[in-house]
């Protein structure tokens, strides 16, 4: 079946589809099927990383259709991500050969650092004292994109970018670096618009891709009384209005702002219903409004990390 996601051209000329699946948190009992769910119904794009515990069953998925014929390797566009433990420049191509390995592919088509703050690199991937908090690394983020550049000229990876950084980190990353950073993938939706990011991020030639854009109903750590997302009277009236579940809306107010966006489920309806979202658009004065919903609402705060010195929401103001 032919795609029917539209492509986000990417500075370095590769083109990245629009709308990828979600698969942190994906069981690694579920996610095989989820992968070729969403693969059968037209997605091309999967979002992984090393520390989601899930690359294998990834691979397997893409493994398996690859070999029914449904899809070739060229047409999807595969994501991984350094995990915080393997900052350091020695261990990152092992780090990559080993993503790698988990998803039986050749290459990557974009690979992100995950965080900007390194932890402790001592073999655990979350390393914590004794009182539960976790162990902290110095490397700088600079040093570990040292370290990535020469795996992009390898062909390991088509495309580099990064994940969680802030504007002074990514600022600070290319007065460094020789390959420039195509995306950085950050929280992204209604409460937590980034628009000054994306502003800032288009400006040097960086695509934003939207992480947990329906609010991430099922992060580890929500409350009972946390806000959610899908459930806010005034999106659920949009979509009302427009004939469209609330998850269409905040998937197309992504889409139309020219976000890429990778919203998780392991459900086939929500899958394909995630999906079904090429044939409809937001008018910008929806657009404009779901902007005013904005209050600074993370849902991913990383508090694990607090102290770090390159923690990216501790300090600076976007
Ligand atoms: N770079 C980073 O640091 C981060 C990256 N990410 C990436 O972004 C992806 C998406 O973000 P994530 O935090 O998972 O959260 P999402 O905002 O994508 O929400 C996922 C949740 O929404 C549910 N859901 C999915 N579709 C629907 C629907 N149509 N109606 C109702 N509920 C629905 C899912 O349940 P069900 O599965 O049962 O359908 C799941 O509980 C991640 O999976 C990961 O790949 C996320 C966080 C951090
Ligand atoms: C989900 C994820 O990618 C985190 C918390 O780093």
């Amino acid at each position: 079946m032919a795609s029917k996601v539209i492509k986000i051209k990417l500075a370095n000329g590769f083109e990245c589809p629009i709308l990828g699946l979600g698969t942190w948190k994906s069981k690694p009992g579920e996610v095989t099927q989820a992968v070729k769910d969403a693969i059968d119904v037209g997605y091309r794009h999967i979002d992984c990383a090393f520390v989601y515990g899930n690359e294998k069953e990834v691979g397997e998925a893409i493994t398996e259709k690859i070999a029914e014929g449904v899809i070739k390797r060229e047409d999807l566009f595969i994501t991984s991500k350094l995990w915080n433990t393997f900052h350091r420049p020695d261990l990152v191509r092992g780090a990559l050969l080993q993503t790698l390995k988990n998803l039986n592919l050749k290459y990557l088509d974009l690979y992100l650092v995950h965080w900007p703050q390194a932890y402790k690199e001592d073999g655990e991937l979350f390393p914590a004292d004794e009182a539960g908090k976790i162990q902290f690394s110095d490397v700088d983020y600079v040093d570990t994109w040292k370290a990535l550049e020469p795996l992009a000229k390898e062909g390991l990876v088509k495309s580099l970018g990064i994940s969680n950084f802030n504007s002074k980190q990514i600022e600070r990353l290319l007065e460094h670096a020789t390959i420039k950073p195509v995306m950085n993938q950050v929280e992204c939706h209604p409460y937590l618009s980034q628009r000054r990011l994306q502003e800032f991020c288009e400006a040097r030639g960086i695509k934003l891709t939207a992480y947990s854009p329906l609010g991430s109903p099922d992060r580890p750590w929500a409350k009972p009384d946390d806000p959610q997302l899908m459930d806010d009277p005034k999106l659920k009236e949009i979509a009302n209005r427009i004939g469209k579940t609330v998850a269409q809306v905040l998937i197309r107010y992504q889409i139309e702002r020219g976000n890429i966006v990778i919203p998780k489920s392991v459900n086939k309806s929500r899958i394909a219903s995630n999906f079904d979202v090429f044939d409809f658009k937001l008018s910008p004065e929806d657009v404009q409004l779901i902007n005013t919903f904005d209050c600074n609402g993370r849902f991913v705060p990383m508090t694990a990390s607090l102290g770090h010195k390159y923690h990216p929401f501790e300090n600076d103001e976007f």
